[in-house]
């Protein structure tokens, strides 16, 4: 029988603990920001850094799956906050279904939580999570106003790999990329491993992704999303970032289901768009 139980961190986040038949998960209010997936008897798949404090408008849990919208990296305009402003936000809990143990949890960023001179658009945006065997995300954004609204997002999951000196990030045959502003780039094979920093926005890629680690194999699958952003902060930035240990890199990588550059979302009034991810074991 699955339990949701309301609890608060010692450091006074809110987040729900998920207990069912299938998977343990815990979600953050703060974000939205699922911080803990196991399927049972597995590993978990998410990577958390053990440097994060779990504070409240810190740019999110350095970990789990942050949500940024509505758009990611930096914005244009060099003095808005980096990936958004929904990962600093509590959202609501607006809604749960249990159903042979597979529980899904709807979760909104009420329009009074937007930064307004950042996003003076009238929309919704709505995370749903679903914890089965499998972890599944849906972030739905919908255009209540009258004229077109485009944003870009991601789903930036961390992830667990060991080592990633001998990780291979597979399924990037025919993709584009850009990297450190340069490009973009033909993909050079269908494999990618990493000997250096890594902080590559992919583009027209392929809707499913393996990463190939000394954990096991773990599969990204996306959908309404031709974009990607696989990252690896390597020595140098893994010394600059907040909430990170200098010896962190080694045991991460992020692969970001997205919405960005040529592939951001474009609402026509009353239009909606969801993008998924779904993150499992393939062994
Ligand atoms: O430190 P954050 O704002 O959470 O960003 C963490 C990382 O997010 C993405 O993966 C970007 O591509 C990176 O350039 C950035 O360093």
């Amino acid at each position: 029988m699955a339990t949701i139980r309301q609890l608060t961190h010692t450091n006074g986040l809110e987040y729900l603990q998920i207990v069912s038949a299938r998977s343990e998960a815990r979600i953050f209010l703060q974000g939205a920001q699922v911080e803990y997936f196991a399927p049972s008897g597995k590993a978990p798949l998410l990577w958390v850094s053990s440097a994060d404090e779990y504070q409240p408008g810190t740019g999110g849990i350095r970990g789990g799956i942050p949500v940024c919208w509505p758009w990611f990296g930096n914005h244009e305009n060099s003095d808005w906050p980096a990936h958004g402003f929904a990962r600093n936000k509590t959202w609501d809990w607006i809604g749960t279904q249990v159903e042979d143990e597979v529980v899904s949890l709807r979760f909104t960023l009420a329009p009074e939580k937007y930064e307004r001179q950042y996003w003076p658009h009238d929309t919704r945006v709505e995370l749903e999570v679903i914890l089965s065997d499998t972890l599944t995300l849906k972030l739905t954004n919908i255009n209540l106003g009258n004229k077109a609204v485009t944003l870009t997002q991601a789903l930036h999951s961390y992830f667990p790999i060991g080592d990633i000196h001998q990780l291979q990030a597979s399924g990037f045959a025919g993709a584009k990329y850009i990297e450190f502003g340069a490009g973009p780039y033909a993909q050079d094979g269908d494999r990618v491993s990493f000997e250096k920093e890594t902080d590559r926005v992919y583009t027209q890629l392929g809707p499913v992704q393996q990463l190939h680690s000394v954990n096991g194999t773990i599969e990204v699958s996306r959908s309404n999303s031709q974009s990607a952003v696989l990252w690896n902060p390597w020595i140098d930035k893994a010394k600059r970032l907040s909430r990170f240990n200098d010896d962190d890199y080694l045991q991460m990588v992020c692969l970001e289901a997205a919405n960005v550059l040529e592939d951001a979302v474009t609402l026509a009034p009353g239009q909606s768009h969801t993008l998924s991810t779904s993150i499992r074991w393939l062994d």
